[in-house]
């Protein structure tokens, strides 16, 4: 984590879904960070009216912060928002549409994980260390709705937001990608609480994760590619295809993706790509903000790592663990890699998207 300059101001933060996994995971996210302060707390009408220690069931192994235990809840209307510089949404996709179209149109900047407004053209489906370069569709997305602040940012699916990382570090140096298979071995926290099950988990893989395929196929290629010329739209890339096939498996937070990738080129040597994936930095690294993690892509030698027990909380959630690179007789390279589903998959990407916003001076 970087220091915060002195010109950073101090944001007040509004969070919806706040009782839920990935709410809870921003709650204490944002408790430790100097940027904001958690200001106003809104969950379903089961919780509204209730202190926030006990509409929540809490899961993290962090206590709960002092300062929301007393916090009461409130339902999700803009109205009771008022005073927040930007709201972070951490709902249900089944209520997420409406209820952060509204907060939009009463001019609130939103952070989303819900897969809702992700594909929408001229909404950046943002991973903050992969494609800042999308916030550009913000001035269009305020056009069309007639607002002078507010806006809508969405992060990936957590799966997703895993395998652009070294894509992307590979893309920009070596040149275009063919064709890419992902397995994914996905942590039960991604189906938030009280999510699968004990009886279909324990001893088990599930082989299903239903929507998540054709999800994590049409994201990767909107991310990895770029606006069109008068930034109103995203231009996905055309010439990418990606298959995914995603599993469920007994392990609590950390997802594990088998990747085989082709280049459209001729392919580096396997030394050159280690060296790609240590050497790759983003934008929102540059400019200091403090959630960017140190090294994006960590990359390990061990022969059996990475693992979810001992490597998802590598710089602090926010980096990918990238290991057992290696030739792959099929395609051209092939790796496992590990992200942290609700960190840099979820809450702290949304955060490291609006400390990035709040320096171009869009919040
Ligand atoms: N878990 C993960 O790793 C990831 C999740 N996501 C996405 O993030 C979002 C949240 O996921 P997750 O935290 O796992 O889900 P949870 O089921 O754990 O939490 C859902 C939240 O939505 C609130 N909610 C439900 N119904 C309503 C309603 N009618 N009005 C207002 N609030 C409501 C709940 O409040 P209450 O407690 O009052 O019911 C709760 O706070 C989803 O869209 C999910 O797809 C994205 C990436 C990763
Ligand atoms: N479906 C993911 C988490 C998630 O909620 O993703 P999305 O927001 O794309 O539905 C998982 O189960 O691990």
């Amino acid at each position: 984590m970087s220091a915060t300059s002195s010109s950073d101001r101090i944001l007040n933060a509004g969070v919806l879904g706040a009782t839920g996994t990935v709410g809870q995971r921003f709650i204490v996210l944002l408790s430790q960070n100097p940027m904001f302060r958690v200001h106003s707390l809104g969950a379903s009408e089961r919780s509204a009216g209730r202190p926030y220690r006990q509409a929540t069931k809490w899961k993290m192994s962090d206590l709960m912060p002092e300062e929301v235990r007393d916090v009461v809840v409130k339902s999700c209307d803009p109205a009771h928002f008022a005073g927040c510089d930007v709201i972070f949404s951490g709902l249900d996709a089944s209520v997420a549409g409406d209820i952060e179209k509204a907060f939009m149109e009463s001019d609130f900047a939103v952070f989303s994980n819900a897969k809702n407004y992700r594909m929408v053209p001229n909404v950046p489906l943002c991973v903050p260390v992969v494609n800042t370069d999308h916030y550009s569709l913000i001035a269009a997305q305020r056009a069309e709705y007639g607002l002078k602040k507010g806006f809508i940012v969405t992060n990936s699916n957590c799966s997703t937001s895993g395998l652009v990382v070294p894509l992307k570090a590979l893309q920009d140096k070596f040149g275009p990608l063919k064709r890419v298979i992902v397995t994914t071995l996905q942590a039960i926290s991604g189906a938030g609480y009280p999510g699968v099950a004990s009886l279909d988990i324990l001893d088990n893989i599930v082989p299903l994760i239903s929507g998540e395929e054709p999800k994590m196929e049409a994201e990767v290629l909107k991310i990895l590619g770029g606006v069109n010329d008068g930034a109103t739209a995203c231009a996905p890339l055309a010439d990418l295809r990606v298959s995914a096939t995603c599993n469920r498996v007994p392990v609590v937070d950390g997802h594990t993706e088998c990747v085989s990738l082709e280049f459209a080129g001729t392919p580096p040597p396997i030394e050159e790509i280690k060296q790609c994936l240590r050497e790759y930095t983003c934008e929102a690294q540059e400019l200091g903000c403090y959630s960017a993690p140190k090294q994006v892509i960590t990359v390990t030698e061990e022969e059996d790592r990475p693992q979810p027990r001992l490597d998802r909380n590598a710089g602090e959630g926010m980096s990918v663990t990238v290991g057992r690179i290696r030739e792959c007789p099929v395609f051209h390279v092939k790796f496992t890699l590990l992200v942290h589903n609700t960190v840099l998959g979820a809450a702290g990407a949304s955060i490291l998207n609006a400390e990035y916003a709040a320096k171009k001076r869009l919040i």
